[in-house]
């Protein structure tokens, strides 16, 4: 179901125009640096590189949408369509999520998508938002996110919708859910997410106090699996990427399928219904007042 509202999307993606827009160039094929042969060919588009290996199954997807990879409507767009590629080719088994940008694994929604925007455009957004998370949340891919930078909300789904979490261990690249202290608060879905990873006890607390974790305590709580020194994040994730693909396709990915399903279905039964409310929530003027005051806040606070 979701994979057809994935293929529904990408398509209403690529035949309308804002997919398009700004230069996204979808599918563009280019050798790595230094690479040869099929498998260190890479592709992608503007904000999305995807280093695929054949040879392993295993491709590398970085976000780099600089200067924060804020969660833009092309580069949840171009995430989305970039993954279904990948879902599509039966060469893949797992893919890395990661950063191309330093310090920052993602900032989360971008701001600028909802604050001063009309309705119509803020539901659009919101829509591929929750498309994003379904097509994560339920891949059939074994998805490891390696974390080497701050990771809050929008960019803390993204990593929960994952299997697996290895975070660099820096106490500035904290994670966790903080949408409460910019006066907004989690859809229920994320809230699902949250108390499937983390337990009910810990959510109801770190959501409602917007608590971002630094590594240790990150790991404590359970919102990631292993916490390494900078420059192993990638090869940790290759080795988590290598334990979970030693296990058979077909029985990972219906185990997970039953794991997951349930709180996947319950956004699809009720999509409509959640994007209302977003944007009836994010278009008032007290939100709207709130969430310019923290933009604000962003930009005048520099370092
Ligand atoms: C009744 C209720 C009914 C219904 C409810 C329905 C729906 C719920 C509603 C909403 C749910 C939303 C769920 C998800 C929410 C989000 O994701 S909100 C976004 C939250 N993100 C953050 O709080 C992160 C903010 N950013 C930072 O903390 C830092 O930038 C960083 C730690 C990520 C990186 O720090 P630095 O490297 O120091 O970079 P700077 O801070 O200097 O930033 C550089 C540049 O980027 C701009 N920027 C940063 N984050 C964002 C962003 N999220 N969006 C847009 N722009 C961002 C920042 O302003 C700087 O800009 P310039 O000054 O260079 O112009």
């Amino acid at each position: 179901m979701a994979l057809a509202s994935g293929v529904r999307f990408a398509a209403r993606a690529l035949l309308r125009p804002w997919a398009l827009l700004r230069g996204t160039t979808l599918g563009r094929t280019e050798p790595a640096a230094g690479g040869g042969g099929d498998g260190a060919r890479r592709f992608g588009s503007q904000r999305v590189l995807v280093e695929p290996d054949a040879a392993s199954g295993v491709a590398v997807m970085k976000l780099r949408n600089p200067p924060v990879n804020a969660l833009s409507l092309e580069l949840l767009t171009e995430l989305v369509i970039s993954l279904e590629k990948l879902e599509n080719d039966k060469t893949f088994r797992g893919v890395i999520l990661t950063s191309d940008c330093p310090r920052v694994f993602c900032a989360g929604l971008d701001l600028t998508e909802i604050c001063g925007r009309n309705p119509a455009h803020c539901a659009e957004y919101w829509k591929a938002m929750q498309e994003l998370w379904l097509r994560t949340y339920l891949s059939s891919l074994v998805l490891v996110a390696a974390i080497n930078g701050a990771c809050p909300a929008g960019g803390c789904i993204i990593a929960l919708s994952c299997d697996c979490r290895v975070l660099a261990d820096n106490p500035k690249y904290r994670i966790g859910l903080n949408e409460t202290l910019l006066g907004i608060i989690a859809p229920f879905w994320l809230k699902d997410t949250y108390v499937n990873t983390i337990g009910h006890r810990a959510s109801e607390q770190a959501l409602q106090l917007g608590s971002l974790f630094p590594p240790a305590e990150a790991l404590q709580v359970g919102l990631v699996d292993q916490v390494v020194p900078e420059d192993q994040v990638q090869s940790t994730a290759l080795s988590e990427m290598a334990r979970w693909l030693a296990v058979p396709d077909h029985a990972r990915q219906l185990t997970k399928n039953m794991m997951r399903k349930a709180t996947a279905d319950r956004l699809l039964r009720q999509r409509d219904a959640d994007t209302q409310n977003f944007v009836s929530f994010v278009c008032r003027d007290s939100i709207q007042k709130s969430l310019q005051a923290y933009l604000e806040k962003l930009r005048q606070r520099k370092g």
